[in-house]
């Protein structure tokens, strides 16, 4: 699978991990937009939001929760986005499902 996402949860490609289980993987962005900017991904690959179906519901669920989790322990009280860009007017440029957490700045609105 020629997917970048799948190489790093493969550990094909390296990168800075902040957790991972059976399911899903979260790890710090290369070019962070914020002091913190992580990424939390399934390792199912999936092409992004626009494919995701009622049988992915319990994996969302868990994307969140873990989101949530990740986000108090780095302390984030004043704050974060959840962003997941979506094909190419959501500016999406890599091609497997993943969930933007951005905090440690105040965030604009609306975004470009
Ligand atoms: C324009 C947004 N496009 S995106 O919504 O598709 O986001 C892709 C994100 O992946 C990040 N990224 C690309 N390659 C790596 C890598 N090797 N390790 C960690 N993050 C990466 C980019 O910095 C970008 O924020």
């Amino acid at each position: 699978m020629d997917c970048l996402f799948c190489k790093i949860i493969s550990g094909e490609i390296p990168s800075d991990k902040i957790y991972e289980d059976d399911l899903i993987y979260a790890f710090n962005d290369i070019d962070p937009q914020a002091p913190q900017h992580f990424l939390v991904i399934p390792k199912q690959h999936i092409t992004s939001l626009y494919e995701v179906g009622k049988e992915h519901k319990d994996l969302l669920g868990h994307i969140m929760l873990k989101i949530s989790e990740i986000a108090k322990e780095k302390n984030l009280k004043d704050g974060y986005r959840v962003i997941a860009n979506t094909r190419e007017d959501g500016g999406q440029t890599v091609e497997h499902l993943h969930f933007h957490v951005l905090g440690g700045r105040s965030m604009k609105w609306p975004p470009g």
